[in-house]
Order: C-alpha cells, then structure tokens, then sequence
C-alpha cells in the first residue's frame, strides 16, 4: 500500500557552477515523498541533469544541502557520503553505457545485490541466497525472459537492455530511484512500454522516482507534482492536476503548448 507523505529527498538551495563560470543548477529546493513520482521537466540546457548528477554525487556541489529520509547525503562542506547514499538508484538515457559488455547479463544485473550482501529486498526475502532465483524473479518483475540472463549486452535490443538496468535499479528495494531521460534512447513504440512498467513498478514497491525529461507529456504521465526549471533555477511548480491551469508560468505554457502542437 502506498504511504505518501513522508519525506524522502529533501533539497536545499543547491547550487552548482561549472569551473567555466556556468551556474547550471541556481538555488533549487524541491522534496520528494515517498511513493510519489515528482517530473522535472525543461527545455535541453536548463540544468536537469546536473542536478541529477549532484544527487547522486556525479558532481561535488558548491551551495546547499541534500537530505535522504532525513538523513544529510552530504553538503557543500562535507567530503564524505552517508551510508544512505546507497538507497539512491539510477536509470539514465542509454543503457548500453550503463552495462559492461564483457559481463553476462547476469552478472551486471547483480552486481548490487552481491556487493551489499546485507541488504534484504522485501521481494526477494524467501530467496536471499539462491542467486539464479533472484535474478529470474527480477527479470519477470520487469517482463524479460530468463533466457536472457545468460547473453551478453550486444545480444539484446534498447529496451531490453532498459529493463534489465530497471531490474538492476530495484533490485535493491531503494527509497529513490532518478531516472534521467529513461526512454530518451529508444524506439516511440518501446518508450510507452517502459513507463507503463516503471509506473507499474512504482506502484508495486512505493518507491519513490524522481523523473527528469524534456519530453512534457512523459512527465505528465509519470508524475504527480511537477517541476518546470529554466536556465538553472525552478520557475513553476504545481500537481499534475493544475498543468493546465491559467495560473502557469508563461515558459510552462510554451513548453505546453509544443506539447498541445
Ligand atoms: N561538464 C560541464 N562543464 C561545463 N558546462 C556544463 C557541463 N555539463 C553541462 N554544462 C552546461 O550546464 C547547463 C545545464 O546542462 P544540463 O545537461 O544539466 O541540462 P539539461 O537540462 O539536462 O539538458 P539536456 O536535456 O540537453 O541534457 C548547460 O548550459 C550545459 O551546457
């Protein structure tokens, strides 16, 4: 059952300037509660995936503060990261980076679970410790079959190298998952594929998602409250139910109506 409410990320005036004098991410403050999907969405440029980067400590930060259930992941001032760091996952845009191509299938997928031996999913409770099972059930939880467990990544299509990066993504059962331009890379018939299954996903575990795309309508399919930034900063904000509203930021409807074209 989904609880929303709780806080899950939590972030405080972050900013971030590239060493060329590029402030790519300017104050930004944003919470995502549990269960909840919350879009950022924004024309190429506008810092999405910087701030991406920064929450997953890609890029050091030079302002601000980034809290996971209330815990500090770290801070502009501190070197080190919170052992919570680990209960953020990622899916980004192309998945064939995301997997070495010399190792099976089988063995990108469990690279989580066979590091962090402690960790106990929920979903994989009655099974800890027969690694095959695992990743059997994970590759049915994201709809692949488990013959392709045994194949290398240049045997398998985009999208189903996305499912098996998705498998990997919750295998670990995290409190947050970024994903960045997740169907960005693949074919338009695939794309609708993917967001029903990370919605669905979504659904099943109560995890939280923060999901970042250019593409509006994605982002209104996805999410509950969106974010709409512009060169670095937030200029809107609202739930999903008010995108359409007279009270949205002029650059809100401009993306709306490219959207609406
Ligand atoms: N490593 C870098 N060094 C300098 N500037 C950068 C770097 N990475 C990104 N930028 C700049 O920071 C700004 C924000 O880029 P970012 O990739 O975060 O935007 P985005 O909204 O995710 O766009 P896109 O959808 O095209 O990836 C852009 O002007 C970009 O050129």
């Amino acid at each position: 059952m989904r609880v929303v409410g709780q806080e899950i990320l939590t972030v405080k005036n972050l900013s971030k300037e590239y060493v060329c004098g590029h402030k790519a991410v300017d104050q930004v403050s944003l919470t995502v509660n549990k269960g909840e999907c919350l879009g950022i969405v924004g024309e190429s440029g506008s810092g999405k995936s910087t701030l991406a980067r920064c929450l997953l400590a890609l890029e050091k930060i030079d302002e601000g503060e980034i809290l996971l259930k209330e815990k500090s992941l770290y801070n502009a001032n501190k070197k080190s990261l919170h052992p919570v760091r680990s209960e953020i996952q990622a899916v980004f845009q192309n998945p064939s980076a995301s997997l070495n191509p010399k190792l099976k299938i089988i063995d990108s997928l469990m690279e989580p679970l066979d590091f962090q031996r402690k960790i106990q999913p929920s979903f994989l409770m009655d099974i800890r410790n027969q690694r095959t099972k695992m990743a059997e059930r994970l590759f049915e939880m994201v709809g692949l079959p488990s013959k392709y467990l045994s194949y290398y990544p240049h045997e398998l299509s985009g999208g189903q190298k996305q499912r098996v990066i998705i498998a990997r993504a919750i295998s670990i059962e995290p409190a947050l998952i970024i994903l960045d331009e997740p169907t960005a890379s693949l074919d338009v018939s695939i794309q609708a594929k993917i967001l029903n299954l990370l919605k669905d996903l979504q659904e099943d575990l109560g995890i939280s998602y923060l999901f970042i795309s250019h593409d509006l309508a994605a982002v209104n399919f996805m999410s509950q409250r969106i974010i709409v930034m512009k060169q670095g900063q937030i200029v809107d904000q609202c739930s999903k139910h008010d995108l359409f509203s007279d009270r949205r930021h002029p650059y809100t409807k401009d993306l709306l109506h490219v959207f609406e074209a």
